[in-house]
């Protein structure tokens, strides 16, 4: 449940704080302050316990104005998960039919799950339970799409916004290519449906920051679900309000865009389809891309979309694997999808580990020399991993500017995270109390020892890590939260 805030709050701890996709600053010693509406007011870095008090005056603070909540040993903070492609609905359908390729796989599994919620009621049981989970998997805005179902994903809308998710909401248009029990009826119903949710998500209050988190996102599955009509319908619509983002698929495995290229002979590329149907633009965001061509990506860079990288899903349907240092190359906005359920877990987290194994095995393909300079066939590391689950996501969704990172005038929206050994976890090596952090004590953390927290969190870690969820300053879930 959303509270309402009506104190500032100030953090005292460890924090990470990504910059580029190269650099990210890793902070033992910070101050931030987030005011009753949810906003960083200020961030001080260096701030050693001796000096706590007077930094404090400093900033005029008078006791009892504020909250100082000190992390405690082995924890940090850190900007929430960006996830750019989830599918609400498939979470009930997470590990199963992995053996299928993605067409199969959609006839097999897909579709009869996302077909159950025609039921509001089944909608309104299971929606809870799946947006919990992803907030409780550390993220704190996801781009998700829902079933074609207008009432079902009013439902999801109303959900997210009870719990205080940042999301983009969307229901799939697709009139054709699927089977009888799952399809809309014509191009007009499709659109009447995607208008009526976006008013109906646009009609949702305001948080107490005064400020919508919920917002609509226009969902054409993919081109292959899409007859002309719709597709112009919907690139027509889209021009009339440029500021709803839109969603979909792209490239993701060699039959899909087989037969994608068949049914829209007129383009040269799959890229060119979104492009000729005016759907391709600065706030389109293209899930997977694993076999975009040189002219495609260039065509995506010029027209300013994003990339939303999937590679768990692209290693559970065995599509491929995408070239994100080629994407990054060639200056596309690229975040992380987690694209629930072709990928098999809704954890960025996962997601990162995924990322980094992909663009080792791109690596290890190519000449295996990692040369400097350049993204293309270099492994990330953990600075661009960190950039693409957060400020690159924020990217991809317009939101850079609010989200993403932390800075004054920005939201609050973090990880509590910790590496303690009391969170459970048995493949990290965290702080004990009666044993000093390796690589330090617990009074001594340096510059170096929050980075390999860092990569203890980001290549060992899960849920159980993370204990506290925040948007918009306010406490969401996590392990620690009795919502
Ligand atoms: O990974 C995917 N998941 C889907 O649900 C889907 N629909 C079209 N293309 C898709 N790819
Ligand atoms: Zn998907």
């Amino acid at each position: 449940m959303t509270v309402a805030l009506r104190m500032t709050t100030i953090y005292y701890g460890p924090v990470i704080n990504p910059e580029s996709l190269t650099a990210f600053q890793a902070l033992p010693w910070c101050l931030i302050a987030v005011g009753p509406d949810g906003n960083i007011i200020w961030l001080e870095e260096d701030v050693i316990s001796s000096e706590l008090d007077a930094a404090l005056e400093q900033h005029d603070l008078f006791q009892g104005d504020y909250i100082l909540v000190e992390l405690k040993s082995g924890e940090f903070i850190m900007p929430g998960f960006i996830d750019t492609h989830i599918h609400a609905c498939q979470i009930p359908n997470l590990g199963v039919g992995g053996e299928d390729q993605l067409l199969d796989w959609l006839n097999n599994y897909t579709f009869p799950t996302e077909a159950r919620f025609k039921d509001t009621g089944y909608a309104s049981r299971a929606y809870p339970d799946i947006v919990n989970r992803v907030i409780n998997s550390g993220t704190t805005t996801s781009c998700y799409y829902g079933t074609l179902h207008l009432e079902a994903t009013k439902i999801l809308a109303d959900v997210i916004h009870k719990k205080g998710q940042r999301a983009f909401v969307g229901k799939c248009n697709m009139d054709r290519n699927s089977p009888d029990y799952y399809v809309e009826p014509s191009a007009e119903e499709s659109l009447e449906s995607t208008e009526a949710l976006i008013a109906y998500i646009q009609g949702l209050p305001l948080t107490a920051s005064g400020e919508a988190l919920v917002h609509p996102i226009i969902t054409p599955r993919f081109a292959i679900s899409c007859t002309d009509e719709l597709l112009t319908r919907l690139g027509d619509f889209a021009e009339t309000v440029p500021d709803i983002p839109i969603q979909t698929h792209i490239s993701e495995n060699r039959k899909e865009i087989e037969e994608t290229l068949e049914l829209f002979p007129n383009a040269s590329s799959y890229a060119e389809v979104y492009d000729q149907f005016k759907l391709l633009r600065n706030n389109t965001v293209l899930g997977h891309g694993v076999y975009l061509t040189d002219e495609e990506l260039e065509l995506i860079a010029t027209r300013g979309a994003g990339v939303a990288h999937c590679p768990a899903s692209n290693f559970n349907l065995s599509s491929g694997m995408a070239k994100v240092g080629k994407m990054l190359d060639y200056g596309v906005k690229v975040g992380l999808g987690t694209d629930v359920s072709g990928g098999n877990n809704p954890s960025m987290l996962y997601t990162i580990q995924m990322a980094s194994t992909t663009s080792k095995m791109v690596a290890i393909q190519s000449s295996g020399e990692e040369e400097e300079g350049t993204f293309t066939n270099n492994r990330l590391d953990t600075a661009t991993l960190l950039y693409l689950a957060t400020l690159g996501g924020a990217d991809v969704c317009c939101l850079k500017h609010r989200i993403g990172s932390f800075g004054s005038g920005k939201a609050f929206d973090a990880l509590l995270v910790s590496i303690r050994d009391d969170t459970g976890n048995p493949a990290v090596w965290g702080y004990n109390q009666d044993r000093d952090f390796i690589g330090g004590s617990d009074t001594e953390i340096t510059e170096k020892d929050l980075k390999e927290w860092l990569q203890r969190f980001f290549y060992c870690g899960d849920d159980r890590n993370i204990r506290r969820v925040f948007v918009q300053g306010v406490l969401i879930g996590g392990q620690e939260f009795q919502g």
